[in-house]
């Protein structure tokens, strides 16, 4: 299915979610190019899984504009779900199915034919090295392989905007790094991958990174900007600085 290209993959415009008179996502504005692995940083709580519920044409904005892939989230949602990957942070993949059951049904649930679920299937098993887990029930496999699973899972379709939510939440190092591994392939094959966090870690690796409070979206840039723009050594100061500026702002402005 052909789409005019655009200068992003993913455009937002003061997007807001209300929930009754709660602002979880507060007049969010931001723009992520194609390829470009985009992290959404936040406390709980933050609003950063609404937001991407929004993107992915599940929940409603209240108010703004958003286009991802080239469809608007609110009028072309359905057409959108076809160009896009999702990995909840509870993704339910079927325990007593193998690692490639899971993947055929997926790529039915996705309108794939038997053979295009044969060939995806074994290019991303082979692709990322996960060949020997084939025939391995998902209930059998540590959270680090479910979760790399997941996100093949995600790719079935060749979606051009993939998006990530907590992804390595209780995933050891060694294996983080190797999910991270396959989000830069990934991107490096010019798919758009937005990620939300709360690792500050995980932040370094993302080529931009936008962080939220209490709804708001306090800033964007890349890590090595925000580090040097004010002079700190890694993500995680930089995250605190900027968090407890804007509540002490906040509170000032408040009272
Ligand atoms: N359906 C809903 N109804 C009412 N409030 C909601 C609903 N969904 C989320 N919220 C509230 O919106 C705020 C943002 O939640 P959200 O899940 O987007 O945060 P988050 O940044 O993803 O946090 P976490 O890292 O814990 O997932 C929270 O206060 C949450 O309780």
């Amino acid at each position: 299915m052909s789409q005019p290209e655009k200068a992003y993959s993913i455009s937002v415009e003061n997007l807001t979610k209300k929930f009754d008179d709660f602002v979880a996502v507060d007049k969010i504005t931001f723009n992520v190019k194609k390829g470009e692995i985009f992290g959404f940083l936040g406390a709980n709580g933050a609003g950063k899984t609404t937001a991407m519920r929004m993107l992915i044409g599940v929940l409603e904005p209240t108010s703004g504009k958003g286009e991802v892939a080239g469809f608007d989230i609110f009028k072309n949602s359905r057409k959108l779900k076809k160009h896009i990957g999702y990995m909840s942070q509870k993704f339910s993949l079927y325990d007593d199915l193998t690692a490639k059951e899971n993947m055929r049904f997926f790529g039915g649930i996705y309108g794939l034919t038997n053979k295009e679920i044969r060939n995806r299937t074994k290019e991303l098993l082979t692709h990322f090295g996960m060949e020997h887990i084939e025939k391995e029930r998902v209930s059998s496999l540590p959270l680090g392989w479910k979760q790399k699973l997941a996100f093949c899972t995600a790719l079935m379709h060749k979606p051009d905007v993939v998006f990530l939510d907590e992804p390595t939440s209780g995933v050891d190092p060694s294996i983080r790094r190797q999910f991270w591994e396959m989000i830069y392939e990934t991107a490096e094959g010019g798919v758009t991958v937005l990620v939300t966090t709360h690792n500050m870690d995980e932040a370094e690796y993302c080529h931009r990174i936008s962080m939220m409070v209490a709804g708001k979206m306090i800033t964007v840039d890349t890590p090595q900007n925000l580090k040097d723009k004010y002079k700190l050594e890694t993500m995680g100061e930089v995250f605190l600085h900027l968090a407890r500026g804007y509540e002490k702002e906040h509170a000032i402005t408040a009272s």
